[in-house]
């Protein structure tokens, strides 16, 4: 599980208030997503439970540590995190890069066991992309990366992830093949908090929603409760438009007048069902 309670955080560089009075709670097993426009300070918050950035005021528990008590190896063994970018400076492997998630559970000099390399193994199946194992992780292509990245965290087993953006390289196809990945751990009892900016995405896929929105946390609870009309208008001024095609839930820009037109056709909503 996941706390946040009455977070606050500044820059030290900076006076300006970044996050103001985050609070909220990611039950253990569950898939949440982090919404909200570009700069409201979702990597600053990753940052600030990452232990990576000092906060001001509140705290943080996960799996009912207080973060700021927890070692880095520690932090390590409780939580994984695939960041939005990263590039190593030297040419590792495909296979090496994801070994790294097996580091807070190598044991001394003995160094890495058969069970890290099944854990890698593992990992690298479940996303299929066992076929990039040998391959140099710096010249992958950016999508191909994230995945990397993502069979990492996963090699890393542990009870908590935060995905900043994880499909934000990639296909359409690996897009939802992340996001039924990510169900399928949380469904292990893992605890995943995911970035997103895609409306449709959170509210596909995540069991919570926490929508921020100039440095606080503007709505929060199930997807249905907040991913509305008056949520999207509030934080994109009346950019788009929320329907329901057989009882799911569909984002889509309010001026795209053809969609509107083709809601209302018969056929259309033939071939949707
Ligand atoms: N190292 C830093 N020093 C000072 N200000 C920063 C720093 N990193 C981010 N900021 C500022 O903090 C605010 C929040 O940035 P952050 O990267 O957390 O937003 P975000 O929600 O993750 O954005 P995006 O969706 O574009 O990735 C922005 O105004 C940004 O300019």
């Amino acid at each position: 599980m996941l706390q946040v309670n009455n977070l606050d955080f500044t820059y030290p560089h900076l006076n300006e208030t970044i996050l103001k009075d985050i609070s909220f709670t990611v039950k253990e097993g569950s898939l949440c997503g982090l919404f909200g426009p570009n700069g409201c300070g979702k990597s600053t918050l990753f940052k600030c439970c990452l232990n990576l950035l000092k906060i001001k005021k509140g705290e943080i528990r996960m799996d009912n540590h207080n973060i700021k008590n927890l070692k880095i190896k520690d932090m390590a063994k409780v939580v994984a995190y695939v960041p939005q970018e990263h590039k190593p400076p030297f040419p590792y492997l495909v296979k090496e890069v994801v070994l790294m998630g097996r580091t807070p559970h190598l044991k001394g000099f003995f160094g890495t066991g058969k069970k890290d390399i099944q854990k890698t193994e593992e990992a690298l199946e479940l996303l299929e992309i066992s076929h990039l194992s040998k391959k140099t992780y710096n010249q992958l292509s950016g999508g191909q990366r994230q995945m990397v990245l993502m069979a990492r965290a996963i090699a890393q087993e542990t009870k908590i992830m935060f995905l900043d953006e994880p499909t934000s390289a990639l296909d359409f196809s690996n897009q939802l093949k992340i996001w039924k990945i990510m169900k399928k751990i949380t469904d292990r009892g893992v605890t995943i908090l995911a970035c997103s900016h895609d409306p449709n995405h959170v509210s596909w896929f995540c069991d919570k929603v926490v929508v921020v929105n100039n440095k606080s946390i503007v709505n929060q609870g199930s997807p249905e409760d907040v991913i509305t009309q008056a949520t999207l208008d509030f934080i994109y001024e009346d950019m788009c438009d929320v329907k329901k095609i057989n009882n799911t839930r569909v984002i889509f820009p309010s001026d795209l007048k053809c969609f509107e037109k083709n809601l209302a056709d018969e056929s259309f909503m033939k071939l949707a069902n």
